[in-house]
């Protein structure tokens, strides 16, 4: 409870105007970011009670006794909380952003915060997620839900992703390749100065990747949507994973509408029903869903969620950058392995990986693709890079 009472002492010092929401405009918003009838949202309620006693406020929700009078007191704070609270019974240590934000450095006597816990990002991973619900909060204002569901209307048809790895997969005998049209990230830095987005996917494909992972994300890691709407319109044909942290569903409408194919949802950020129910937007969406984990629990929460059938195993931590191939070999091992062997899950061993051993070794470990963007994107002629890190001409 730590971080109740630091983010507590936050409120008090802000200036921000706290405003108390009611419980329906709680359920609107939850429904919105979901896209869910706001039923489900008892179902969360209901998580967050069994992991917790109840809260108080949500006696009154659960029992709706008083149906006029339940103007609740719900304040910001406190949905924010139950999010974090039910993410951290499933292990996820990813908190999201409290109301207040990270601290200012000088914003003047009425802004002044102070720097605790509640309210600095504990690593990277965290500190990239506080800044996408700042963005996405931005970007939801200037085209809400509605007129993105018009937009579906114009939006390039869907390709099938999973399809075209499996395909490469049976041509080749080896993993189909995902490669990565990436700039620059945290922990590498910029990997490529003269960096044509266009020029890099057509490189890849003639160098024969399945389907291609286009980077949207501006901040961290110099990415862009008008990017991957670039490399759709010049005609490249590999279906595009759009590479996002996504924490709404939301954001799953807006990448559609980009020409997306596919997305990335991330464990170590989302809890099990956000992986649900999202998971069933992009089938709605046609569109495949690459569910990230790196390590057992994360593994196990996955296997456990239904309509799961497209995992990733990162092999870089993305709270530590520290990057073990064998991750992918450990989490495929057992019943785990047999698990997504009978079910018959595509598992696509991420990052780190640079030579024709790696790709072997991951192979061998049960991955049928791969997704690899540094050792690729760094060569001058892409195209050669992918011969090379297969150790052979996978383009025929
Ligand atoms: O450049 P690498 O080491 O080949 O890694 C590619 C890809 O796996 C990595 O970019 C990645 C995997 N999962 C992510 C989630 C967010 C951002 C980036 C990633």
């Amino acid at each position: 409870m730590e971080g109740l009472a630091s983010f507590r002492a936050v409120a008090s010092l802000s200036s921000r105007p706290r405003k108390p929401i009611s419980a329906s405009a709680f359920d609107a918003r939850r429904a919105n970011s979901l896209s869910l009838p706001s039923s489900s949202c008892s179902i969360v309620r209901a998580q967050q009670m069994e992991s917790k006693g109840t809260p108080p406020s949500a006696v009154a929700v659960e029992g709706e006794q008083e149906p006029e009078k339940v103007e609740l007191e719900i304040k910001e704070w406190e949905v924010g909380m139950y999010h974090n609270e039910v993410a951290a019974s499933q292990g996820i240590r990813i908190r999201r952003r409290p109301p207040t934000g990270p601290p200012q450095h000088y914003v003047g006597p009425f802004e002044f915060r102070l720097q605790n816990e509640g309210n600095t990002p504990r690593n990277i991973l965290e500190e990239i997620i506080w800044h996408k619900d700042t963005q996405v909060a931005q970007l939801k204002q200037r085209q809400p839900l509605y007129s993105l569901k018009k937009a579906l209307d114009n939006a390039p048809p869907v390709r099938d992703f999973v399809g075209a790895l499996r395909a490469a997969h049976s041509r080749t005998g080896l993993p189909g390749l995902i490669a990565e049209v990436k700039k620059a990230s945290p922990s590498r830095g910029v990997l490529r100065e003269n960096f044509d987005p266009v020029e890099i996917a057509q490189a890849y494909e003639k160098g024969g990747a399945a389907c291609l992972s286009v980077l949207a994300d501006e901040k961290y890691f110099q990415g862009s949507y008008e990017n991957m709407v670039a490399i759709r319109n010049a005609g490249v044909k590999c279906p595009l994973l759009c590479k996002e942290f996504i924490i709404e569903a939301w954001q799953i409408y807006y990448a559609r509408t980009k020409g997306a194919d596919a997305i990335l949802l991330i464990a170590a950020v989302l809890p099990d029903l956000d992986i649900k129910y999202m998971t069933k937007i992009c089938k709605m969406l046609g569109m495949a869903t690459l569910v990230e984990v790196h390590d057992e629990r994360e593994m196990d929460r996955v296997l456990g969620i239904e309509g799961v059938e497209f995992i990733g195993i990162n092999n870089r931590n993305l709270e530590t950058f520290k990057v073990d191939t064998s991750n992918t070999k450990k989490l495929l091992e057992g019943e785990r392995g047999e698990l997504i062997r009978q079910r018959d899950i595509i598992v696509v061993g991420e990052s780190g990986l640079f030579t024709p051993d790696d790709i072997a070794y991951v192979q061998e470990a049960g991955v049928k693709a791969v997704l690899v963007g540094e050792s690729i994107v760094k060569q001058n002629d892409p195209q050669k890079g992918i011969a090379e890190l297969f150790g052979k001409d996978i383009s025929m």
